[in-house]
């Protein structure tokens, strides 16, 4: 096993306790320092400048970035800044895209305007109500299309306490149980059963959870519920026990298509550790994303630890060879604007071109790339490739 030393690349992190916990983080530590990384928690009360150098910075940052008190803003703002002037770092994942899949809103627009059409892939018909004046609510949802019964998300998918608290409506009588802001989206019969994909870089793993069982629109009155309650591993909600006539049919993923959805996904949201949400719709077959999360809990993921390292290593590599590249051009344009200020003036030019910020930061980067030499370290496993 390799001994830590002082040029050991470090991962900075940042999580909640609860969610160290729950992925068992400690054994992560054992797995960086096998791979000779030293895995360091960052200190969101300190700047993070004297916490460093970092290679990595590993967060979920999620309930920090839904809040919306003056705090949590600044906290955010100086972990960007400190990014921003930090172009060496990996960053997985970029708080900007975290931004956008924390909106349920910006996340469908996404998988609707994308190519995921082409195969038939949608996200169900919604709609986002901001006002509480039922008849604007009744019109909007008409005007989009969106039918009986329909689920109201709260608009935040994540990092907040109300984020999974959801209704079913089934008539529009009950439309005054949605609580604006929220999204609405058509309900879509799938049989009780959900794909959950998880992503981590170019692998990723589908698990099976329970969901809700078939719903029709009616008269009954308005079912409120908490997503956690139903779709764990462990679940088990009267919810999602299906009628005696529904028994008999079990949905199937396309893996063609679930590879595609995965590449487009990874592609559009500039995510690198993400999960999928997918219903089959029954009758159809037609695969619906009905939500994407940022940095999910990877419960039925094997060897998560394994990919999470092997991914980091990627995009080290990665990240050196684009700062490389990028550094051999800003060579040539330097060599380039040397020439031709010494041909217009006959004289010293004052650049300085031994030793530019990109080399600095450069440098500053490979002192962790004897990371490359780490490369095969940690064993390959796993799954499915995009
Ligand atoms: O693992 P965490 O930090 O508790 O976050 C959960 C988790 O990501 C969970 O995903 P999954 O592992 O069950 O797929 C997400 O659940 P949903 O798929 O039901 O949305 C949660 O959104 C995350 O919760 P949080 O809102 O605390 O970030
Ligand atoms: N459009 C939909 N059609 C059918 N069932 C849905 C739909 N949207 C959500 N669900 C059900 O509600 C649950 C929670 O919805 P989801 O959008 O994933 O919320 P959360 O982000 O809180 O997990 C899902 O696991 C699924 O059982």
């Amino acid at each position: 096993m390799s001994k830590i030393n002082e040029n050991n690349p470090v991962i900075g992190y940042w999580m909640s306790e609860r969610k160290r916990q729950k992925l068992n983080w400690s054994e992560f530590g054992k797995v960086c320092r096998y791979s000779g990384f030293e895995l360091v928690k960052i200190d969101l009360e300190r700047p993070l400048e004297g916490q460093g150098p970092f290679s990595v910075i590993l967060h979920k940052l999620t309930e920090f970035i839904a809040r919306n008190d003056q705090q949590a803003i600044s906290l955010i703002k100086s972990v960007e800044n400190y990014i921003n002037s930090h172009p060496e770092i990996v960053v997985i994942d970029p708080i900007e895209s975290v931004k956008i899949l924390l909106d349920r809103y910006r996340s469908y627009g996404i998988i609707a305007r994308s190519r995921l059409n082409d195969i038939d892939v949608f996200t169900p018909i919604y709609v986002e109500l901001t006002s509480n004046n039922i008849a604007e609510n009744i019109k909007k949802l008409q005007t989009y299309g969106v039918s009986f019964p329909f689920i109201c998300k709260p608009y935040v998918a994540q990092g907040t306490n109300d984020c999974h608290k959801m209704a079913l409506i089934f008539n529009e009588k009950s439309i005054v149980d949605c609580k604006p802001p929220c999204v609405a989206q058509s309900f879509v019969n799938h049989n009780a059963l959900l794909f959950k994909v998880f992503v981590v870089g170019d692998e990723y793993q589908v698990v099976e959870r329970p969901s809700l069982k078939n719903f029709y629109p009616s008269d009954r009155s308005t079912i409120f519920f908490d997503s956690h309650n139903v779709s764990k591993s462990d679940s088990s909600s009267q919810l999602s026990i299906l009628d005696p006539e529904d028994q008999a049919y079990v949905p199937r993923i396309d893996d063609k298509k679930l590879k595609t959805i995965v590449s487009v996904l990874r592609e559009e949201l500039n995510l690198t550790l993400f999960g999928i949400d997918i219903v089959v719709e029954n009758e159809t077959g037609r695969h619906a994303i009905i939500d994407i999360n940022v940095y999910p809990g990877y419960d039925g993921f094997p060897n998560f630890f394994n990919s999470l390292m092997n991914c980091i290593k990627k995009k080290l590599m990665e990240k050196h060879k684009n700062l490389t590249a990028e550094n051999r051009i800003n060579k040539t344009f330097l060599n380039c604007s040397v020439k031709v200020e010494t041909k217009l003036e006959q004289d010293d030019s004052g650049f300085d071109t031994c030793d530019s910020s990109d080399e600095r930061k450069h440098r500053q980067l490979i002192s962790s790339t004897s990371i490359n030499s780490k490369m095969n370290t940690v064993s390959k496993k796993i799954v499915n490739r995009t």
